[in-house]
């Protein structure tokens, strides 16, 4: 979904809480959602709450790491103050390309994503397209959205927001009343399961990335501590629910075994959702879900290239102007539309590698920034993560876990379902 970054700039909506909390479960809820069925269906659903239990808490509290150092500062003060200020140069440059990185993948991956979904819609209306030109037609559209303006984006997700809350409940309520328990709790397939999770974690850490939007929070909030501690909370919880929803909806309907062939298929959105299709007692619902993905994946696809464009014109001293906002559009999109066209279904493994970046500027960074915070003030009434130093080595650890993970996934040394 998307990052709504500029609703916090514009500090267009109202104040409440709730806002907030959209916000960060509105970033949160993305393409990852829809790689957690097909990464978590070697240790299936028990041992994937279990993950997503562990995964929702280091993120959360290094989210929380992170508004405590971010509260050191001023309102508006982002990661490059941040990073320079306690860390160093060195750290504000690995920070910053890692945001950049994970950034233009994840524009990639839901290029795969959004052509996969737009083909399979394609298909149910009768119109047969390479998936490749599908991709392109996705990117082309939304980027001409990016391109007109930032209100464009905000007026348009906001749109895609609630058509998203009114698809997702018509859906995947219709298939939380069809589960199967036996097919959740005793499924079928081989009788190996916990050692899949490890490859399957990285994908949790990206389902749960909300991070860029903590120093939006702080210029939306001030430096109303209380509030943004509810809202990362809230925010959060929102998500984690959606997710476990979603893994009940898809593994409570689809049996273990047929898993086995969605991965062998590369595991993209359009062959979930249809198969999702392919068990849904209606076809008003199935294009209901076919919505909602499509609805999805544009609303994240907005909300990150949106922040990519951004970054982009001011790294490079691009202006507003029509030119200007033209060569920032290239910079921004081109790549990644490019990568869709000759790779249309590497969405998953571009979900790995956003994952691996993004273990370093959601989790190990904000962990290292509070250290050396606490370390900067130490008589500081302001707000501390509690749980001293453990709770900073803790998330620091569950970082370096998930990119040996990641890496050890890549190396094909780790157990991979399929
Ligand atoms: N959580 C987002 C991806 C994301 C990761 C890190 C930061 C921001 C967004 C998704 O699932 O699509």
């Amino acid at each position: 979904m998307a990052n709504h970054m500029n609703a916090a700039k514009d500090g267009a909506a109202s104040k409440s809480l709730l806002g907030g909390a959209m916000i960060i479960a509105g970033t949160a809820v993305g393409a990852g959602m829809f790689s957690l069925p097909v990464v978590g269906a070697g240790m299936w659903f028990s041992y994937s709450l279990v993950m997503m239990i562990g995964v929702w808490f280091c993120m959360l509290v290094s989210g929380l790491l992170l508004l405590e150092t971010n509260l050191h500062f001023e309102p508006g003060d982002s990661f490059d103050t941040l990073t320079r200020e306690t860390l160093g140069n060195f750290w504000r440059i690995v920070n910053g390309l890692s945001i950049a990185f994970v950034l233009y993948i994840l524009a990639y991956a839901y290029i795969s994503g959004g052509g996969s979904i737009v083909n399979h819609s394609l298909e149910a209306a009768g119109i047969e397209l390479p998936q490749s030109l599908a991709g392109l037609v996705f990117a082309l559209g939304l980027a001409f959205i990016v391109f007109i303006s930032t209100k464009a984006v905000d007026r348009i997700t906001t749109i895609m927001l609630g058509g998203m809350i009114i698809t997702f409940f018509l859906a995947v309520g219709n298939l939380l009343i069809d589960i199967d328990t036996v097919n959740l709790f005793s499924p079928d397939g081989e009788s190996r399961y916990l050692p899949y999770m490890l490859a399957a974690i990285p994908f949790g850490l990206v389902s749960f990335g909300y991070h860029g939007n903590v120093p939006s929070l702080v210029k939306y909030y001030g430096k109303d501590a209380n509030t943004i501690i509810k809202a990362i909370v809230t925010g959060t919880l929102i998500a984690f629910v959606i997710y476990v929803c979603w893994l009940m909806a898809t593994m409570g309907n689809i049996p273990r075994s047929d898993f086995v062939d969605i991965i062998a298929q590369g595991g993209n959105m359009g062959v979930l959702v249809s198969a999702l299709s392919d068990v849904m007692s209606s076809g008003w619902l199935t294009t209901m879900l076919t919505v909602f993905a499509n609805l999805a994946v544009a609303s994240s696809f907005l909300g990150v290239t949106l922040g990519l464009f951004d970054y982009l014109a001011d790294l490079f001293g691009f202006d507003e102007s029509r030119s200007g906002r033209l060569k920032t559009a290239a910079v921004t999109f081109l790549p990644p539309t490019v990568l869709g066209l000759l790779f249309p279904n590497g969405f998953l493994i571009a979900i790995g590698f956003a994952a691996l970046a993004a273990t370093i500027w959601a989790a190990i960074v904000p962990a290292m920034m509070a250290y050396k915070v606490r370390k900067l003030y130490p008589n500081s009434e302001s707000f501390k993560v509690p749980g001293g130093t453990s709770v900073i080595a803790i998330v620091i650890l569950f970082g370096v876990i998930t990119g040996a993970c990641h890496l050890l996934a890549m190396a094909e040394l780790l157990p991979v379902y399929s």
